[in-house]
């Protein structure tokens, strides 16, 4: 463990043969014995967070997501397979070497875990205490903590009077007194408005980038996945259903796991135009039009490019719905656009492929009536 006095914002990421940080599951495999038989939480888990990442695991209730965070400071131990933290498997640590660990793991809860008899400072100087640092290491590590959480006038509070964006600093100012390289983060803005919740994500995306800490995080919410997380693991019942950066994961999801997740952030269409969907053009002589669907998943930093979309396509082409996302800089989404449906389309996979791509993906997705030129 790092000395517990060690200034907070000098603290680099270590450069050692493997970066400290480091987290790999290697056939991970974890089973409860519940009173209805064993129930198969993890399976076969295999894969490694590189230190000083950002990474996020996201799956249905139940799919696993806490019991494999939990294994990482051994609150779980694996029924199979190893969890190597720095390159080493944890299930050989004896007790003082996990303590040792637990320091260098911090973690942070969605209800904050806080003591509530005790005030901010004491909550935050508690590790420390603990630790057996001296009161003058302690004072100066607990106004330092309090100061890069922005809570410095909070110190003599109780957690009771501190708002839940508040109470969630002063949670991550306690779970990174031990200097941890490692910080685990269960649902940890689920409790928080948006507001709160975009300004707690700052804080970690400074604490990861200023202080090397790899920081690992469970979210139902798949905003906070798309806004701070570098890499994603999809957990589908245990299993990994897919991982990767998030860019290329939320921009093409392979698994229909990641799809059901990821449905909220779609950009879907509207209801009036989903009622008015016909699969197949109308009988001949009634006038419609037909909607092409426009794809962007991120690679190759492929953007809509308004005015060439235009010129690629027929003479009055409208566009009807959709929007874009930037995720770490990579655009995606999707635009829904209207044609008459007598103009001739042009060849689409010459306007998908190579330099000089309009999207990832084209297609017509249907056909409305054109009554009231209403598309
Ligand atoms: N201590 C336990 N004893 C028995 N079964 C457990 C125990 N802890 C978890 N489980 C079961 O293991 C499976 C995975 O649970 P886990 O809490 O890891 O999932 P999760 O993805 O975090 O779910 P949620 O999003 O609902 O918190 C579930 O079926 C759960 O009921």
């Amino acid at each position: 463990m790092n000395a517990p006095h060690s200034p907070i914002h000098l603290q680099p990421a270590s450069c050692a043969h493997v970066r400290a940080g480091t987290v790999a599951f290697e056939h991970l495999g974890k089973t409860y014995q519940a009173s209805s038989g064993p129930v198969h939480a993890l399976q076969d888990i295999s894969l490694s967070i590189p230190a000083g990442s950002i990474f996020g695991i996201i799956g249905r209730s139940g799919a696993g997501k806490s019991s494999l965070l939990r294994t990482i400071n051994r609150l779980e131990r694996p029924s199979s397979g190893r969890v190597l933290v720095d390159g080493v498997d944890i299930a050989s640590l004896n007790e003082d070497e996990l303590v040792r660990l637990r320091r260098r793991v911090g973690m942070i809860f969605q209800h904050f875990n806080l003591l509530s008899a005790k005030t901010v400072y004491e909550n935050v100087a508690l590790p420390l205490r603990v630790a057996g640092a001296s009161r003058v290491e302690i004072d100066r590590r607990v106004r330092d903590l309090l100061a890069l959480v922005g809570l410095q006038d909070k110190a003599n509070v109780r957690p009771a009077r501190l708002s839940g964006g508040q109470k969630q600093r002063v949670g991550i100012a306690r779970a990174l007194a031990t200097d941890p390289q490692i910080l685990l983060c269960d649902e940890a803005t689920s409790a928080l408005d948006p507001e709160t919740t975009q300004s707690i994500l700052q804080l970690l995306r400074g604490i990861n980038r200023r202080l090397g800490i790899t920081i690992i995080l469970i979210t139902h919410e798949m905003s906070v996945i798309r806004e701070i997380a570098d890499q994603v693991l999809v957990l589908e019942q245990g299993r990994i259903a897919e991982f990767g950066e998030v860019w290329q994961v939320f921009g093409a999801p392979a698994h229909v796991a990641t799809r059901a997740l990821l449905a909220p952030l779609q950009h879907g269409l509207p209801d009036d135009l989903q009622g008015r969907l016909l699969p197949h053009p109308p009988a001949e002589g009634l006038a419609h039009r037909k909607i092409l669907r426009l794809g962007y998943t991120g690679a190759n930093a492929l953007e809509p490019d308004i005015a060439r979309i235009a010129q690629a396509l027929p003479a009055g082409t409208r566009l009807v719905h959709g929007g874009v996302d930037r995720i770490q800089g990579h655009v995606h989404g999707r635009l829904l656009l209207s044609v008459a449906g007598t103009a001739p389309l042009p060849d689409f996979s010459l306007l998908t492929q190579g330099p000089q791509a309009l999207a990832h993906s084209i297609e017509v997705i249907g056909h409305v009536l054109d009554l009231e030129h209403s598309l």
